[in-house]
């Protein structure tokens, strides 16, 4: 019944509402060595004007007859299409340049629309597009809805210290790794056999086992995976994680470890990093990183998409005498990255997905002092049963924000959830005094918020350079995505591409293209977050072991995706933010090999984003308005839990759920705490009794003499709001959910449950509505303002 939502990426929130108004002022600089290297640079001397005329293609599914609507570039051409079924066509492009010549981070609603006069081209407008004629290639829908869910936030280190240390026991291992086993594969009948020699104990019960490392996965009798084609972590080391593991030696890694925290020294740092890895070196950032966090210091980490950010926690982790807490906003990513620590590493994650039982053995497991690196969302922070396992004696030596960014209310990624970890609270749950965050994208103002979140000290940023010399970015006018987005993949070079994704903006297009595709012969399957996880999950794991060639997406993938060889990433639609841009061409050439990065542009997208960005701004009267609903049951609600129903709460007061959850959670960690937010769940309950009568059971159970109270009857079955009826006996919505569980098991009734909530109580009521709403919405407004012109950066 519980919804954490860190299962499935729908919280990743875009940009909180903005409101293009003048640059406030910039926020203080961090350091002078933060500067990306990014260079602005508006047209490229390298562009190469192009007018090849057209030929009819001699591919029956794109022929291109049409003349029609001349695509009119923004920029000179330089780039080519050819290919056996393609005129020599070129696309239309704004410009074909390396990632380095990105500007700094900046809206995309301040790009200004270049002049289509050509006046600053001195090429010949090139050849009109030809019409692809096609069945397979459906026409791009109109009037598409823009309202869908898709817009989507010391105590020291004992290293050194009196404390004593826990023994350097490694465990035996071969080339097993962390699995992960979660409900959420429950229904899959398919089953995962993992090839290594043993396997972690730690593991729950659930059916599918992953294992770490290059995803040698085999279905049981299945035939995808018979190759057992494997998933390149790492362009720069020829060997396999097999091969790698191989070579551990655990009488050599013990050592190593123990060196390491005796006299955590440079030379013993690199020589764990080759027992355990088989790297013979760190990378940029990477032993800064790891010498402050074994300092106890807590640091920011910057550095870009597979650089190596993992690492600089995962090492610190063998030698941290206490646990280390990775937070992490998406399951997906939380499972990767247990897959991928060392097998001497023991990990575990909490999730919404897994059962109650996997819950409490993980804890239970954790309490034993057996995991040492737990993966966990944000949401957790809110579950009294996990912070009570902290309240014991259980030592944390650290924890990581992995995509800290999402904390920051300025950042593209903002998550309300992620607003909760600040280090005083830290410090409180968690008795942890070193934080590690780290993210790949942030601004300047996102990083200075951050680490005022987090009280990082200014001087504990380290921040490499983002160069991706490797990304070749180009744009092109489209007059009709679909077709046009046909073409460019059966072109080259991106029809030598193996992998590739393609970011849309809307759940309905990841589908419909990815059928386009299939019908073409290109496999493809789509991915967002109204795909259930398993399926997701599994989407992933096709894309990784290259058993599909492209997976259309919105942006709930990619966060973490350790896919080194993504040779294209393809825009269907402008991004919101060059931010969001950024980071989703980072996925491409991570193997550092050329890589095409390219962005249909088109009109309607973008006046419909800029357009979106001045109306999502929320006016004083709406937030009054929920203000009065949330406190509607005001001082008589003491110690109770009231829901706010996101669907319908969201209708009413014109709110996205994230604005509602951003509010909510300032009305929690704000200056006066109004109120104590709970996870989120579904708290609508219909009910149907089987053997007993409903009146003979109420007779012996208070919790359906509660529910007959409190229901609604339809249909002959019961339809009930279950914190209200938890309320009325006193109990907690979770005892009333795990009654209910025990009357279904004794087939006494059966339910289902709906409509996920935001749960609170309130802890005071406002005074005075209409100030709070005034600064509430003033608050939102700056934060429109500042994500609106990138903020300083
Ligand atoms: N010192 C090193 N030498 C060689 N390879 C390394 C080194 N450190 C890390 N790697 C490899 O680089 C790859 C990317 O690492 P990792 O996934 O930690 O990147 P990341 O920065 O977390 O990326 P993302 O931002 O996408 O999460 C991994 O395969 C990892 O094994």
């Amino acid at each position: 019944m519980e919804s954490d939502s860190d299962s499935d990426g729908s919280h990743i929130s875009a940009t909180p509402p903005r409101d293009p108004i003048p640059p406030p002022p910039p926020p203080p600089t961090l350091l002078s060595s933060n500067k990306f290297r990014f260079r602005a640079r508006a047209s490229s001397s390298r562009s190469t004007p192009t007018s090849k005329s057209p030929k009819p293609s001699s591919d029956p599914k794109l022929s291109p007859q049409d003349p029609s609507p001349t695509p009119s570039p923004l920029y000179s051409l330089p780039f080519q299409i050819r290919g056996p079924s393609l005129p020599n066509r070129p696309i239309p492009t704004l410009e074909t340049l390396p990632a380095r010549h990105l500007s700094h981070f900046a809206s995309f609603s301040k790009l200004r629309r270049p002049s289509l006069n050509f006046q600053d081209d001195p090429s010949p407008p090139p050849p009109p597009l030809p019409k692809a004629e096609s069945d397979s290639v459906p026409q791009e829908p109109k009037g598409e809805s823009v309202n869908s869910a898709n817009f989507v936030k010391r105590r020291p280190n004992l290293i050194g210290g009196n404390a004593p240390l826990p023994p350097v026991k490694i465990r035996k291992c071969g080339g097993e790794g962390n699995f992960v086993k979660l409900n959420m594969n429950r229904s899959s009948k398919r089953k995962f056999v993992n090839r290594g020699r043993g396997r972690n104990s730690y593991a729950s019960s659930g059916r599918k086992s992953y294992r770490r490392g290059r995803r040698r996965l085999r279905p049981e009798g299945g035939n995808e995976g018979e190759n057992n084609s494997v998933c390149e972590e790492d362009g720069l080391v020829a060997e396999s994680a097999g091969q790698r593991q191989k070579k551990y030696d655990c009488d050599l890694v013990e050592a190593a470890v123990s060196s390491a925290r005796n006299e955590p020294s440079d030379e013993n740092l690199v020589r764990l990093l080759k027992v355990v890895y088989g790297y013979n070196s760190f990378r940029d950032g990477q032993l800064e990183a790891i010498r402050m966090v074994l300092a106890g210091e807590s640091t920011m980490l910057v550095l870009p998409t597979g650089a190596g950010k993992s690492l600089c926690y995962q090492l610190p982790a063998m030698v941290l005498p206490g646990i280390t807490v990775v937070v992490s906003p998406l399951v997906a990513l939380m499972i990767d990255q247990l897959r991928h620590l060392p097998p001497m590493i023991r990990g575990g994650l909490l999730c919404s997905s897994q059962t109650a039982d996997e819950v409490s053995e993980t804890l239970r497991q954790l309490q034993e002092g057996t995991i040492r690196v737990l993966f966990v969302s944000p949401e957790r922070f809110l579950n009294a049963e996990f912070l009570s396992v902290f309240s014991t004696n259980l030592s944390t030596s650290l924890v990581v924000v992995d995509e800290a960014h999402c904390i920051s209310e300025w950042s593209h990624n903002f998550r309300p959830s992620y607003t909760r970890l600040r280090a005083s609270m830290l410090r409180a749950r968690l008795n942890v005094g070193c934080i590690l965050a780290m993210t790949a994208t942030a601004t300047t103002t996102t990083l200075h918020s951050v680490m005022s979140a987090l009280a990082i000290p200014q001087t504990n940023l380290i921040q490499k350079a983002q160069l991706r010399d490797n990304l070749q970015l180009s744009v092109s006018l489209s007059g009709n995505r679909m077709k046009d987005l046909l073409m460019l993949i059966k072109s080259s070079p991106f029809k030598e591409v193996q992998s590739i994704i393609i970011y849309c903006k809307f759940q309905y297009e990841t589908d419909q293209i990815s059928r386009c595709l299939c019908d073409n012969n290109i496999s493809a399957k789509s991915y967002h977050s109204g795909i259930p996880a398993k399926d997701r999950s599994r989407t992933q794991e096709l894309f990784c072991s290259n058993k599909i060639r492209v997976v259309v997406a919105t942006v709930a993938f990619g966060m973490g995706l350790d896919k080194q060889d993504v040779g294209a990433v393809i825009h269907y639609r402008l991004p919101e933010s060059l931010e969001e841009y950024v980071q989703e061409i980072g996925r491409a050439g991570r193997d550092g090999r050329l890589s095409h990065c390219h962005l249909l542009f088109d009109d309607d997208t973008y006046f419909k984003l800029r357009s979106l960005m001045h109306s999502e701004g929320v006016d004083e009267f709406a937030v009054n308005k929920f203000l009065t609903e949330v406190f509607s049951n005001g001082k008589n609600s003491q110690g109770k839990v009231c829901s706010l129903v996101k669907e319908s709460a969201s209708r009413k007061f014109d709110m996205k759920e994230e604005v509602m959850l951003t509010l909510l959670t300032h009305l929690e960690l704000g200056e006066v705490q109004y109120l104590c937010l709970h996870p989120q769940m579904n708290v609508t309950c219909t009910l149907n009794f089987h053997n007993t009568s409903p009146v003979l059971l109420a007779e012996k159970d208070r919790v359906v003499a509660a529910i007959l109270k409190k229901s609604e009857t339809k249909q002959g079955q019961y339809v009930f709001d279950i914190p209200t009826v938890a309320n009325s006996i006193g109990i907690t919505a979770i005892d009333l959910s795990n009654q209910l569980q025990n009357l279904k098991f004794k087939r006494e009734i059966t339910y289902e449950v709906k409509d996920p909530a935001y749960c609170y109580t309130i802890m005071e009521v406002p005074g005075d509505f209409f100030s709070l709403s005034a600064h509430l919405t003033k608050w939102l407004s700056e934060v429109e303002i500042c994500t609106e012109v990138g903020c300083n950066v």
